[in-house]
Order: C-alpha cells, then sequence, then structure tokens
C-alpha cells in the first residue's frame, strides 16, 4: 500500500490569537475583584505543582491570557505554544500534535517534532479541548499519563517534558455524557480545574480593565488619556459584556478612536443592546426537559 502525502504546509496554525485585528494581547492580567484575585492565587498554586490545567471560562474572558500567566510563574524555560483544537484535522492532527519520523509518509525526508515537540520544557495550550478528535483525546492521555509521545511512523516513544494547559468554554462534563469527549481524560484533566467566572460575575474588574485598556490604547495611538466620566462609568458596570473582557477591549478601543475631548461621553460606548442570537440559544440548550416543556407552556398562554 503506498504512503499518502502529508502535506507540504503545516495544517495548523498557532491559536488565532488575534480575534479582533486590533487586540493589543494584553501583557498584564487585571484582577482586581475579590473573585479574581483568588482565582489568581489559585493559578499561582497550580503552576508550582506538575499537573495540567483545564481551564474553564465563555468566549473572551481571558482563558488564554490566564494560561500565559500560568506559564510565567512555572518558570518554564520552554516556548508557550498554543494551539487551537478546532483546527486540527482528523486526518493529519495525530502528526501535527506528536509529530512524525523520516519516512513516515511520502516525501517526509526527516523527522518532525509536532506541537508536543516544539513545545518540550515549555507549555502546550489547547484551546476549545472539546473540539479535539476522539482519538486524539486516547492518544494525549496515553502521552500525560506515560510522557511519552510516540511519533507517527516511529518504533520508539520519545520522553516528553511539556507542561499541558487546556481550555473550554462548553460544559465538558456534558460532552463526557453525550459520548463525545473521554472521561478519563476529563477526570484526569478537572483535577487541576480553574473556573474563570464571566465578565458580569466580577464587576469588580470592569473599570480596572477600562481603565487599563483605554491606557494602552491611548498611548499607542500617541493620544492623552481621556477621563471616564461617572455616566459611562455606570453604564460600562451595568453592561451585560456577554463578550466579555475581549469585547470591553474593542469598546474602549472604540470610544477612544471616536472621542475627541478629554472624556469619554456614553455616546461614545456603542454599546449593545440585547442578548446576542448565540448567547440565548447556550442558555436554552442548558435547560431540562421539564423546564423547556414550562417555557413551552409559558410562550404558548
Ligand atoms: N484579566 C485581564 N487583564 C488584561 N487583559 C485581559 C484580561 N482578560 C482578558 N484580557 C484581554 O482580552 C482579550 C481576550 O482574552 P483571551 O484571548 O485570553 O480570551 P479567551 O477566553 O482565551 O478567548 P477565546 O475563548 O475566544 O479563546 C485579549 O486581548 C486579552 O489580552
Amino acid at each position: 500500500m503506498s504512503r499518502p502525502h502529508y502535506p507540504q504546509q503545516a495544517l495548523l496554525t498557532f491559536a488565532d490569537t488575534e480575534k479582533s485585528p486590533l487586540s493589543i494581547r494584553a501583557k498584564a492580567l487585571v484582577f482586581v475583584d475579590p473573585r479574581s484575585r483568588e482565582l489568581r492565587e489559585q493559578a499561582n498554586l497550580l503552576a508550582a505543582i506538575d499537573l495540567p490545567v483545564l481551564i474553564l471560562g465563555e468566549t473572551g474572558t481571558g482563558k488564554e491570557l490566564l494560561a500565559r500567566h500560568i506559564h510565567r510563574e512555572s518558570e518554564r524555560g520552554g516556548l508557550f505554544v498554543a494551539v487551537n483544537c478546532g483546527a486540527i484535522s482528523p486526518q493529519w492532527g495525530e502528526a501535527e500534535l506528536f509529530g512524525y519520523a523520516a519516512g513516515a509518509y511520502a516525501g517526509a525526508a526527516s523527522s518532525r517534532a509536532g506541537w508536543f515537540g516544539s513545545a518540550t520544557g515549555g507549555t502546550l495550550y489547547l484551546d476549545e479541548i472539546g473540539d479535539l478528535p476522539r482519538a486524539l483525546q486516547d492518544q494525549l492521555l496515553s502521552v500525560l499519563e506515560t510522557r511519552e509521545v510516540l511519533r507517527v511512523g516511529a518504533h520508539h516513544a520519545t520522553p516528553v517534558d511539556v507542561r499541558l494547559v487546556v481550555a473550554t468554554s462548553i460544559d465538558l462534563a456534558q460532552a463526557v455524557a453525550a459520548g463525545k469527549f473521554s472521561e478519563r481524560l476529563y477526570l484526569y484533566l478537572n483535577e487541576g480545574r480553574l473556573d474563570l467566572p464571566a465578565l458580569r460575575e466580577r464587576p469588580g474588574d470592569i473599570l480596572p480593565l477600562a481603565e487599563y485598556f483605554l491606557g494602552i490604547y491611548a498611548q499607542r495611538l500617541g493620544l492623552a488619556i481621556p477621563l471616564l466620566g461617572t455616566a459611562v462609568q455606570a453604564a460600562l458596570e451595568s453592561h451585560p459584556w456577554y463578550g466579555n473582557t475581549r469585547e470591553l477591549e474593542n469598546v474602549i478601543h472604540f470610544a477612544l478612536l471616536v472621542s475627541s475631548g478629554a472624556e469619554i461621553l456614553p455616546q461614545h460606548l456603542n454599546l449593545p443592546t440585547g442578548a446576542p442570537l448565540q448567547l440565548i440559544e447556550q442558555q436554552l440548550a442548558r435547560l431540562t426537559a421539564e423546564e423547556r416543556a414550562e417555557l413551552r407552556q409559558r410562550l404558548a398562554s
């Protein structure tokens, strides 16, 4: 049987860090609310222990930034390598993640380390772990348990020294119940679990984050830092932030661009009203069969 041709270009790209082309990839972790401070302490404790970390949080809450913080705190000398599991193809994912030996594919004259190899001595961040193809979930668990990687086409396993941090915005327990996620991998990862609350659940972070983004964007644009008046502060604090910190960052950047004076006014905020359809869908999906029947009855009456 002829060997398949491994694609010339890497199929995977590093995680989609620039969700917004305007994002500044903040370096500082602004955690002021008591819930966030507690979380930072938990993260620092976990950083020092050699255990995989599972970060749970809605989109835009800062999961990747928290993962980078854990990497820094762990003082591991290697790279922080971020991979989005949604971009891993079932066909080539094994080679992309674990690497391949020379000759494993037609035209593959030399071996390749894969993402695990690239993160040796450092941290591998797997975003949206729930999207990892099922077969790779079992292989990942085996790598975690044995601390060895078997490259595609290799005869011997290679020891790996990689700290794993994974993130999810979906309820993995539900994915396990639905047979979409490995229960053993979930239990393994869940030992080092960090729940990153939605921004609306840690209101003490909203204004410090707004001031922080205002400061860095003003500096980048060469502008003086405008004030956030009391009406603007109240509007920011009462907004539900379904897009979390990423949404706040974009709102502040926009306000800075459209304001001309020394103060940001409420009309500069351009806050969307109403919950996005995606959030309504998420909430509907969480309802039990009884709750759904009750809702249907109420809507019909
Ligand atoms: N606590 C924070 N302090 C400063 N900046 C933050 C904080 N949390 C998030 N950000 C900024 O908000 C943006 C979104 O954060 P990040 O990409 O880490 O979120 P995420 O939860 O990984 O998103 P996704 O679920 O879409 O992958 C980034 O620009 C990040 O730097």
